[in-house]
Formats: structure tokens, sequence, C-alpha cells
């Protein structure tokens, strides 16, 4: 008797400290293990049980089960949102999400989620093979490294080239893929307004502009294409016994990044568009309108008729071409890349007649891409909204007026390409130079003048003629 008295002093005893270090669970908590000598503290929705005999803590276990389990991944806490994230979760997050110094972010057309990049197929950027990857290309320093740019890579050296600083927060590779894939299903046609008269080159080119660059990033990946669907058709072949291997090849027969000279009114050569037909069979991919017809920077001069030339120029030629490349552009389910300006989206000076019509292209383009929406039409439109870039003859135009620095026309040329083989409905370069003033454009107007007019100095205008 004696002994079971002092037994239920310790046992009040125990229940005392219990309910003075939880008064919630603590009573509960002893009366379901009266015999055990256990101290019990609520946190946080978490029952932990400390054992007062050894002194070690653990988490309660649920029912059946005894072993210690670290509170990261208990399921209440998970459920609470409370649980650390995975390590691989997070690097894999950075590497999504972080953005290269001194590159640009396209993805304007909807939010951002970790393992699936807009424009890309879902399955690529979360599969384990590219997680894996992206893991093994981290430096200790937690800095990725440059991309493979072996000996087996089928990337001629001017695509390679831009690989240096890569341009998108998506893994190099995986936008290149994308680039070529959507170029090679339908046999790849590139169409470029040629910039001058005469059927073999790309003028303009001469001089040194954005047309140049951009035809050169046509050829490099039409180049690439080829030597892509060569590689597959001999893989194919072998396995297929020829029947798929044929119809590479007859794909690639139609293969061809062509040019269309338009003339001086902008207009006279589009029959190259309906007679020629130059990819008929396998219709057309992309078409790139970059062509721009010679303004003045400077002072409006009154004269609206330079005005009404220009918009046959910057404006009505690329809306005859659209609707004249519109079938072939059908049947592949190709894309129109409209090159545009900050100067079509917000007011500047100087460039009165040149913003009309950069202006116009917006509304003429923006809702035609709306209507094709409504009639499932699957040809998309990227305009892209760009900077001042570092052409010649920007550069001669602008001298001295602008303080802000002229962006590369090569990295701009690929921008444009790679904004219309994803389908993207902007494309903004470079980003924060153009997508800052679009942002204050509705926002603060006012401040935006203020910032624009400080940016210029009109004491360096060349005189008019
Ligand atoms: N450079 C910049 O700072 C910026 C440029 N952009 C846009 O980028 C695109 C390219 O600009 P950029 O390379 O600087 O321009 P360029 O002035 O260097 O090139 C324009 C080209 O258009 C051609 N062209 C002129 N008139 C006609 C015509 N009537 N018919 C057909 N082609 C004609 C010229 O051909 P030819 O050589 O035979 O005369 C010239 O090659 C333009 O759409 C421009 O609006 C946008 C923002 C900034
Ligand atoms: C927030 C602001 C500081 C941004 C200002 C950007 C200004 C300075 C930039 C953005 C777009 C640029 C023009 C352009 O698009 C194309 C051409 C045609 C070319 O033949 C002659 C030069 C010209 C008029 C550029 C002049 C400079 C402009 C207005």
């Amino acid at each position: 008797k004696g002994v079971s008295e002092t037994e239920k002093i310790k046992a009040s005893e125990d229940s005392k400290i219990s309910a003075k270090s939880s008064p919630i669970s603590g009573g509960l908590i002893q009366k379901l293990w009266p015999k055990r000598k256990i101290k019990v503290s609520a946190w946080w929705g978490v029952i932990r049980v400390k054992q007062k005999t050894g002194g070690i803590q653990a988490t309660r276990p649920p029912a059946g089960h005894g072993a210690q389990q670290p509170l990261e991944h208990h399921p209440r806490r998970s459920l609470l949102g409370l649980a650390k994230p995975a390590p691989f979760r997070d690097i894999h997050r950075q590497v999504l999400w972080a953005k290269p110094p001194g590159t640009c972010n396209n993805h304007q057309d909807g939010p951002r989620r970790p393992g699936r990049i807009r424009g890309l197929p879902s399955g690529v950027l979360s599969s384990s093979s590219y997680r894996r990857r992206t893991l093994q290309g981290r430096t200790s320093a937690g800095i990725s490294r440059p991309p493979h740019q072996g000996k087996g890579s089928l990337l001629p050296p001017a695509i390679e080239g831009a690989h240096q600083t890569p341009p998108f927060h998506a893994h190099p590779h995986q936008i290149r893929r994308r680039v070529s894939s959507r170029v090679q299903r339908t046999g790849p046609s590139i169409l470029q307004a040629r910039q001058s008269f005469g059927q073999s080159r790309f003028t303009g080119g001469g001089k040194g502009s954005d047309g140049q660059s951009i035809a050169k990033r046509v050829f490099a990946v039409g180049r690439r294409c080829q030597q892509e669907e060569q590689h597959v058709r001999i893989s194919r072949k072998s396995h297929a016994k020829g029947k798929k291997g044929d119809s590479y090849r007859s794909q690639l027969r139609h293969w061809r990044a062509d040019g269309i000279s338009l003339g001086k009114d902008g207009l006279s050569h589009l029959d190259y568009c309906t007679d020629r037909r130059p990819t008929q069979k396998g219709g057309l991919d992309m078409l790139i309108l970059n062509h721009i017809g010679y303004t003045y920077f400077n002072y409006f001069d009154g004269d609206v008729d330079h005005v009404r030339d220009l918009l046959e120029i910057n404006v009505l030629s690329y809306a005859t071409m659209t609707v004249a490349a519109l079938p072939m552009l059908k049947k592949s389910s190709g894309n129109v890349v409209v090159v545009s300006s900050v100067a079509g989206k917000v007011a500047t000076p100087l460039t009165v007649p040149y913003s009309t019509t950069k202006f116009a292209l917006d509304g003429f383009f923006s809702s035609l891409r709306m209507e094709f929406k409504q009639q499932n039409t699957n040809v998309s439109i990227t305009l892209c909204v760009i900077s001042y870039i570092d052409t010649d003859s920007a550069v001669n135009t602008v001298a001295g007026v602008i303080q802000q620095p002229a962006a590369p026309k090569e990295e701009c040329a690929f921008e444009i390409i790679k904004g219309g083989a994803l389908r993207q409905r902007e494309v903004y370069y470079q980003y924060q130079a153009t997508k800052i003033p679009l942002l204050l454009r509705d926002w603060a107007p006012e401040f935006l003048e203020y910032i624009m007019l400080k940016n210029y100095d009109v004491t360096k205008l060349k005189p008019q003629q």
C-alpha cells in the first residue's frame, strides 16, 4: 500500500510538471501514457514529447511508429507550409528563375512557374534529365557553367557565339532545340523582307543594319536545321527502312531561307510571294518584316507627304505582304515577326513620322492577332519592341543627341528570331530599356516624359535640310 502511495505521489508530481509545460495537451497525454515519464509541450500545432530520463528530444511518432523524425518532414509541418524546400527544388528554382546579367527576358505573356517555360513543351524543363543537367552544371560557387560547346555540337559558330551570355533564363539548349524543332517540323522556310534590290543577297546588310544580322541568323538556323535533318534522316532510315527517311528528305528538299526584294515603293515585288511561291509545298514558317523607309531625326517639319510615304513603306507593305503570305503561313502554322520599336509604343520626340508608322503597326497586327484567335487561325504574330540598336544608320542619325548607349544588333537579331520561333506575342529588347518605359507609359506618363526629355541633348541636332 505504502509503495503504491509513493507511486501516486510521483505520478501526481509528473502530471504537475506536464500540466505546467503544456496546459492544453499535457493532461490528455498523461492520461494516455500515465506510466511513462514524459514532458509534453505543444508548439506550432506539433506535439513534441520530451523524454525526461534520456533528455532526448523527439517528435511524437504517429501511432505505431517509434522512429525519430526530423521536424521538417513532419506531415503537419508540411501542411502548414512550414516545411523547408527540398534542396534540389531550391536549386532548380534558382536556375530557372535566375536571369543572367545583361540578358533579356521576354516572358510577358503569362506568369512564370517553375518547371514550365511558356512556348516550350511542358515536359522539357521539368524532366529529370534537364534537372540533373542543370544541377551538374552548377559550380561550387553556385553559378551555372557555360553550356556545352564541345565537338559534338551541331551548331554553327554564328549561333554558338550567342551562348556566351544566354539571353534567356531557360537553358540555352532548350531554346535552340525549340527553335530548330519548330523550323524542322514543316521543312524550314523563313522569309525575310529583303531590304533592297537584287535577288541574291540580303542587302541592307551591306550597311550593317539589323537586316543583315537577321539574315545571318536565319541562315545559321537554316544550316543547322539542315544538318540536324540529315542526322535524323540517316538514323531513322537505318531503323525504319527508308520510309520515314524519304519524308525527311522530301522536307529537306523544300528547306530554304529566302528573301524578298521589295523595290523602291516597298510593294512592287510582292508577286514573289504569290506567284513564285518558293516554299509552297512546305508552307511558310516565318515571315520577318523588318525594313523601314528613310526618315529624319529632328523636329517635325510639317511635311505630311513624307508621313504618307513612310506609312506606305513601313506599314502598308507589311500588311500587304502578310495578306499575300497568309495562305502559306496557314499551311504550316507559321509566324509573322513584325520589327517595331519602343518609339512605336511610347511617344518619343524627334521621330514624328517614324513613330506614326510604328504605332500603326501595333494597331494593325495586335488587332489581327486577336482576330486570328477568334477564327482559330494558327498563325502567330510577334511584335518586336526594340530599343536603340547600334546599326550604322541609327548611330549616324542619332549621334550625340541621345545619351543612352546602343544595344548590339547581333543579340537583337537573335532575340527577334527566337521570339518568333517561340511564338511570343511581343519581344522586348533590351528588356529594361523597353519594359520600364512601357510600364511608366500608363502609370506615370509625366514622369516618363521628364526622363525622356532629360535623355536628349537637342543642341547636338544636325541642321534640318
Ligand atoms: N536601329 C535602331 O535603333 C532601331 C531599329 N528598329 C527597327 O529595326 C528595323 C531595322 O532597322 P535598321 O536596321 O536600323 O534600319 P536600316 O535603316 O539600317 O535598314 C533599313 C533597310 O530598309 C531598306 N529599305 C529602305 N527603303 C525601302 C523600301 N522602300 N523598300 C524596301 N526596303 C527598303 C533599306 O534597304 P537599302 O539598304 O537597300 O536602302 C535598309 O536596308 C526597323 O524596322 C526599325 O524600325 C527599332 C528600334 C531601334
Ligand atoms: C526611355 C527612353 C530613354 C527611351 C528612348 C529611346 C529612343 C532614344 C530610341 C528608341 C527607338 C529609337 C529609334 C528607332 O526605333 C529607329 C530609328 C530609325 C533609324 O533609321 C534612325 C534612328 C531611329 C529614329 C531611332 C532613334 C532613337 C530611338 C527613338
